[in-house]
């Protein structure tokens, strides 16, 4: 009889040796663009990433980090945390929660899934309440999903419907908000002339209501949570469209898309019109996971201290997607998640390597719960370690640009010169993070320390003899700005630049090397069109060892010298 672990049992590489100490770095949102003033990775001072392109195209490389190549519906959505590092840790490419809720609503099935049902049993005598990131960014949510479900649960019976929505200006650009809640106010409109009581109910940034991660802040879910649930907020409108105008021209400090306050919509009595109550319906429309996570907690977990909730309603709960499968949480949903299996992570725990995965918070479980296909948690206690470095809070990164980068360096260098682990796995949150503030000058420092943090890696592994790999989950900081078909600046109705703080379809590098890089070691030129899915492939090649027959191929060969 095996073992459980035997399922995982990988072939010995027949060329490259076991045992190899491997840093494996992604620099979040750090892709290749056109060397200009809104490249902000070119302006700023990265020595130790620059004189990698010299390994080219052996030791360096682009690769695939957007569209198709990661699972998204086209080749014109960008890339995401999600999506990026799923695809780098799984080593196959598998159909993302937007193209999963796309297929779903399309065909219908959503309406005879478990999810729906559940929920639908509320529609006879309650509210349903949708809550979710209102924009086209295709991250976190899409409009155009929404809207259907709108139109599919009405079709379905719910008669009275209170959308909750998060302002974004993060994956689109700031103040486009305006124009996503137009649009959802004319379907709500059309509902209402067919009969149906459907209104926006409540509102606020998504920075700073409901979608922060990794329990970073917990104060963002409660603020969130007042309006939704209790019905109270600082600020009180008439309509959402009049509410993200005035908060946008009126708050100050000034706040955009990403931070507005939160708001609850009144009637004429003063009254917020959409609370929810005992016996109510709440779906939280995210497909994606980590910004819903600690909302899904508050919404569903009896035992819950992070906040004082004041009222916890029985409701009908359910999320797009189930957000995390070791959770099992939401325990409702109305489309099933990908089943990402067999990931890297797991397979090399029981293949001998040991591993070390750390980050700051606000990227901790980019590396690990992402990393490992949306679960959480460890697959072999005694085989891996991971470090979270708290980040700083209640604060727009632009502010402090170097984050935390120095001392994820710090903690990596010394997990690497511990001997302890094979693979030391880190993300370097500073030129995502900073880049979507649209700070130019903030995201070129941002890009600099995360070139030092490199360094340091580097330093340590040249002590120790052995290897690294490092490459990005999607672009970001290297373009600033909103381009045109001809790639030239866009400029808004008063001729300023539009400020890109999203990410980017451009490629991202790769590139390897170390003293314990075998010379022989090249990357192959047969694979023009690989991605990130191909990563995982080759770094369990750099560990010794065969990928599984179903992963992508490896972006490496070893010729003989
Ligand atoms: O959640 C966010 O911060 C943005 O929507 C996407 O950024 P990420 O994919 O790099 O996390
Ligand atoms: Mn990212
Ligand atoms: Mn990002």
């Amino acid at each position: 009889m095996g073992s459980a672990g035997d399922a995982f049992k990988l072939k010995a590489h027949p060329k490259l040796p076991k045992d190899k100490i491997i840093a494996l770095v992604v620099l979040d949102g750090w892709g290749e663009a056109t060397p200009d003033q809104y490249n902000c990775i070119h302006v700023a001072e990265t020595p130790t990433m620059d004189s990698l392109k010299q390994g080219a195209p052996d030791r360096w490389r682009l690769v695939k980090a957007h569209g198709k190549a990661v699972g998204l519906p086209t080749d014109d959505d960008m890339g995401n945390s999600e999506v990026g590092h799923n695809a780098l840790g799984a080593g196959r490419i598998y159909a993302q929660g937007a193209q999963l809720v796309d297929q779903a609503l399309e065909s219908g099935k959503i309406y005879d899934g478990e999810g729906f049902n559940y929920i639908k049993q509320s529609f006879a005598t309650n509210t349903l309440h949708l809550i979710g990131l209102m924009s086209d960014g295709g991250v976190h949510s899409r409009l155009d999903q929404v809207q259907l479900l709108l139109k599919g649960a009405a079709e379905h019976g719910a008669k009275k419907i209170r959308v909750h929505v998060l302002t974004d200006g993060r994956d689109v650009l700031d103040g486009s908000s305006v124009g996503f809640a137009e649009t959802l106010e004319n379907d709500l409109a059309k509902l209402r002339e067919k009969g149906i009581d459907a209104q926006v109910a409540s509102g606020g940034g998504r920075m700073y209501v409901s979608m922060d991660r990794y329990e970073n802040d917990w104060g963002v879910i409660k603020r969130g949570w007042d309006a939704q649930v209790l019905g109270e907020a600082p600020h009180k409108f008439k309509n959402v469209v009049e509410a993200i105008k005035t908060l946008r021209e009126e708050q100050q400090p000034k706040a955009d898309d990403q931070f507005l306050p939160p708001f609850v919509i009144v009637d004429e009595q003063g009254k917020a019109v959409g609370p929810v109550v005992d016996g109510d319906a709440v779906v939280t429309f995210n497909f994606r996971a980590d910004r819903m996570v600690m909302l899904a907690k508050a919404l569903e977990y009896e035992d819950f201290d992070k906040f004082d909730r004041v009222r916890f309603p029985k409701i009908r709960y359910a999320g797009m997607l189930q957000y995390d499968g070791e959770l099992k949480l939401p325990s409702h949903y109305l489309v099933s998640p990908p089943e990402i299996e067999r990931t890297s992570g797991e397979f090399l725990v029981h293949n001998g390597v040991r591993t070390f995965a750390c980050s700051e918070t606000v990227k901790f479980g980019h590396v690990t719960f992402f990393w490992n296909g949306n679960r959480s948690g460890y697959f072999k206690e005694d085989m891996e370690e991971y470090v979270e470095i708290p980040s700083d809070s209640g604060i727009s990164f632009n502010v402090k640009p170097k984050m935390k980068a120095l001392e994820i360096g710090e903690k990596a260098r010394d997990a690497i010169l511990s001997r302890k682990f094979h693979q030391i796995r880190v993300n370097i949150p500073n030129s995502d993070m900073v880049g979507h503030t649209g700070d130019i000058e903030a995201t070129v420092v941002s890009c600099k320390a995360a070139d030092e943090a490199v360094k340091m890696i580097f330093d340590a592994i040249e002590q120790v003899g052995g290897i690294y790999v490092v490459t990005a989950d999607h672009g970001n900081a290297e373009d600033m700005v909103k381009r045109n078909k001809k790639g030239e600046p866009q400029l808004d109705k008063n001729g300023n630049i539009q400020i890109l703080t999203s990410h980017t379809l451009q490629p991202v590098p790769i590139a390897i090397g170390g003293p314990g890089l075998a010379p022989g070691v090249r990357f192959r030129k047969d694979l023009p069109g690989g991605g990130l899915a191909n990563v995982a492939a080759t770094v369990m090649n750099l560990h010794g060892l065969e990928a599984p027959s179903d992963y992508e191929p490896s972006l490496i060969e070893v010729v003989d010298n």
